[in-house]
């Protein structure tokens, strides 16, 4: 039955299947650039670089005017507020820069997290006031899709009925005014590895909450061939004792995906949370050779697993410019061939590939 109060006209849902299908089209994924000041100012620490908005600024440059070539394998940036606006060092506009490689624009939109009082620790996220206005004005800007990060942690009542049906309806309500505003939403809802919880507890509770976001994306009406899910990959917790091959950790997470996840939604980009680089491309590889149905196109939305060699090998020196962009080439290749499951590790590849990226708490 067609419905009565169409939310979209069928020119709105072309463009958004198309920005969707471009993001993710041959094995291309996200290079996820939107780490807030505050969380630069991580990553930054970690290699003894001062937090200015200059320091973030010459890092990005770096990335974002490496070869052309990187656009075979990265299809959709997502950028800071601050970002959307900073320029190079020729006052060209990043935004600019990647759009003349063919790379999609994207924005990260949520504010951030909110305690859900009553609840051990949970939280819900900040955002929604005045969404459609940012969305608007980021359209006009150059932006095609948008960002939003729910974090759920497994725990003694966690995540709870409540934590899992808020954080779902704000992605649903999210979803919907991005694709009233022309933006693809990404709906990111994290179950964070935080705790020493087995990788089969992991999959119970990333099928419940995808099911409840699913639930509430289709009573908010949203379309979701104009989608892109950003989800956890299924593991085990940080602390747990017990160790899952990629092989284990792909069956359990297509099998979360299968069951939860409609075959409308044209691409699944994962999160690496604090896996190490070179853990992140092998499962996303395995991911897209384990032997279940696959609807959907299964690529990656990094953010640390594609920057941490790249941050070592930068140092806050542009005499490292070279380095740094070579090193952020070979991650972006090598998650672009595990997205076609055509990935072989070439063994030791420099200590920060293998580094686990983990934080603890992590939400920020
Ligand atoms: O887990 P990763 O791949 O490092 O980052 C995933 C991510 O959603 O979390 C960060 C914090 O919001 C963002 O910068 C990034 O887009």
């Amino acid at each position: 039955m067609a419905h009565k109060f169409p939310a979209l006209t069928a020119d709105q849902k072309k463009e958004l299947s198309e920005i969707a299908q471009r993001i993710v089209a041959n094995g291309k994924g996200i290079l996820a650039a939107d780490e807030s000041v505050g969380t630069m100012g991580n990553r930054l620490q970690r290699i003894n670089v001062e937090n200015t908005e200059e320091n973030r600024r010459q890092f990005r440059e770096i990335l974002f005017t490496v070869d052309n070539s990187v656009s075979q394998s990265i299809g959709g940036v997502i950028l800071f507020h601050e970002t959307l606006y900073q320029k190079d060092s020729q006052g060209k506009l990043f935004r600019n820069i990647l759009k003349e490689k063919g790379i999609v624009v994207g924005i990260k939109l949520d504010q951030g997290t909110a305690p859900l009082a009553g609840t051990n620790k949970e939280t819900t996220i900040q955002g929604l006031d005045g969404l459609s206005q940012r969305c608007a004005q980021y359209k006009k800007d150059g932006a095609d899709f948008g960002k939003w990060r729910a974090v759920l942690r497994i725990d003694n009542q966690c995540p709870s009925a409540l934590a899992i049906q808020e954080n779902a309806n704000a992605l649903a309500r999210y979803a919907s005014i991005c694709q009233q505003n022309g933006l693809v939403p990404i709906v990111e809802p994290e179950v964070i590895p935080d705790g020493d919880h087995d990788m089969e507890h992991c999959q119970y509770v990333t099928e419940k909450v995808l099911a409840a976001v699913y639930k509430a994306l289709n009573d908010h009406h949203v379309y979701l061939e104009g989608t892109l899910l950003k989800p956890n990959m299924v593991t085990a917790g940080h602390a747990c004792t017990k160790k899952y091959t990629p092989e284990q950790v792909a069956m359990a997470t297509v099998t979360a995906l299968h069951r939860t996840v409609p075959a409308a939604v044209p691409g699944i980009c994962f999160l690496s949370g604090g896996m190490s680089e070179e853990d992140a491309t092998l499962n996303l590889n395995a991911i897209n050779l384990c032997p279940l149905p696959k609807p959907w196109k299964l690529s990656f939305s990094y953010g640390r697993a594609l920057q941490a060699s790249a941050l070592a090998a930068w140092g806050g020196k542009a005499a490292n410019k070279k380095a740094t962009q070579e090193a952020f080439m070979k991650r972006a290749v090598a998650n672009c061939q595990a997205a076609k499951g055509k990935y072989t590790s070439m063994g030791s590849s420099g200590a920060a590939s293998t580094q686990s990226l983990f934080t603890a708490n992590y939400t920020y």
